[in-house]
């Protein structure tokens, strides 16, 4: 049998933690994770919040002080050398000199069941550039590039930490585009992120991470819904901002450009206490509201 082959778990981590020398807390604090095979899992977190050591940690790269890791129950590092994982880092230089299809031609050879070129590249959205050198690529078709080569061993753990920092927005919807047919492969993907709305469209899953611990897991519409309730709107009554925060279910309340807006975990007993108002909206809270709540970022 190929090693952990059978695993109906991708990635194991228990109690996981990481210091470096002179930092005053540690970076990653006590972390338990499970994810299953064919899950698009999104690491959400600010900036230090511990995501990169996690996943450096994932990838067998950095040694936790505490804990472990385990890929379809093995060490990382053997799942690594099997082949069962691959990593797409933020950079890294390509070759020069040589076309797309020879680069990716020349990755295949590293592994024992490679995909078939014109499978990577059709991945990778890069049929069109199989001829083009890779040093005159621009950044987001270079990032696919990376991605191709990330995929040529036909892993099952796609591991990529922060894959559209500095791409553009048509960039990083071909990207995302790319790695969704990976998925529906079957395949598990992992990726940190700090942009809200990549976690939201993209993952079936988000963790949000703060101070190396984990603060929230779930379906981006649960975080949404258990994070951060309802924002009810209206027309600033002039009524004082203390006095909104105290109304029933309210969490918070600000008044900005003549509008008020409360976050609320009960807008019918808000609204019945608060009485008629003008220019009422309610809608359910973003993955911000949820993301700030949880992280306390911007507080
Ligand atoms: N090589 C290092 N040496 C010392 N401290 C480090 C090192 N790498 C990270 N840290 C610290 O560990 C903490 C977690 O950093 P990490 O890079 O894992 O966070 P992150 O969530 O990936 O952040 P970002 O979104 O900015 O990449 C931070 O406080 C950071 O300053």
């Amino acid at each position: 049998m190929e090693i952990g082959q059978t695993a109906a778990t991708a990635v194991r981590l228990s109690g996981l933690r990481k210091s470096y020398p002179g930092g005053a807390a540690p970076a990653v604090d006590g972390l338990d994770l499970t994810i299953r095979r064919g899950e698009m899992v999104a690491l959400l977190g600010r900036n230090g919040a511990g995501k990169s050591t996690t996943v450096a940690m994932m990838l067998g790269l950095l040694e936790p002080d505490e804990g472990r890791v385990e890929l379809f129950g093995c060490p990382a590092a053997q799942a690594v050398r099997a082949g069962q994982v691959s990593a797409m880092m933020q950079e890294g230089g390509l070759v020069s000199r040589v076309t797309v299809a020879e680069l990716i031609r020349f990755v295949r050879r590293a592994f024992p069941r490679p995909l078939p070129t014109a499978e990577i590249l059709r991945a990778a959205g890069l049929e069109g550039l199989a001829r083009k050198r890779v040093d005159r690529l621009s950044g987001g078709q270079a990032q696919r590039v990376r991605f191709a080569m990330a995929l040529a061993g036909d892993p099952q753990l796609l591991v990529l930490d922060e894959p559209t920092a500095a791409l553009d927005v048509e960039a990083r919807r071909e990207l995302w585009a790319a790695l969704r047919r990976y998925a529906a492969r079957g395949r598990t993907i992992v990726f940190s992120t700090h942009y809200l709305e990549e976690a939201d469209a993209n993952a079936d899953r988000v963790v949000v991470i703060d101070r190396g611990r984990l603060v929230a897991d779930g379906t981006s519409a649960e975080l949404k819904q258990a994070a951060a309730g309802r924002i009810i709107g209206f027309a600033d009554p002039g009524m004082p901002v203390s006095q909104l925060a105290m109304l029933p279910g309210v969490l918070e309340a600000e008044t900005r450009g003549g509008r008020v807006r409360l976050r609320t975990v009960d807008a019918d007993a808000t609204l019945a206490a608060l009485g008629p108002v003008r220019g009422l909206e309610v809608t359910g809270a973003g993955l911000e509201d949820a993301f700030v709540a949880l992280t306390g970022a911007g507080r």
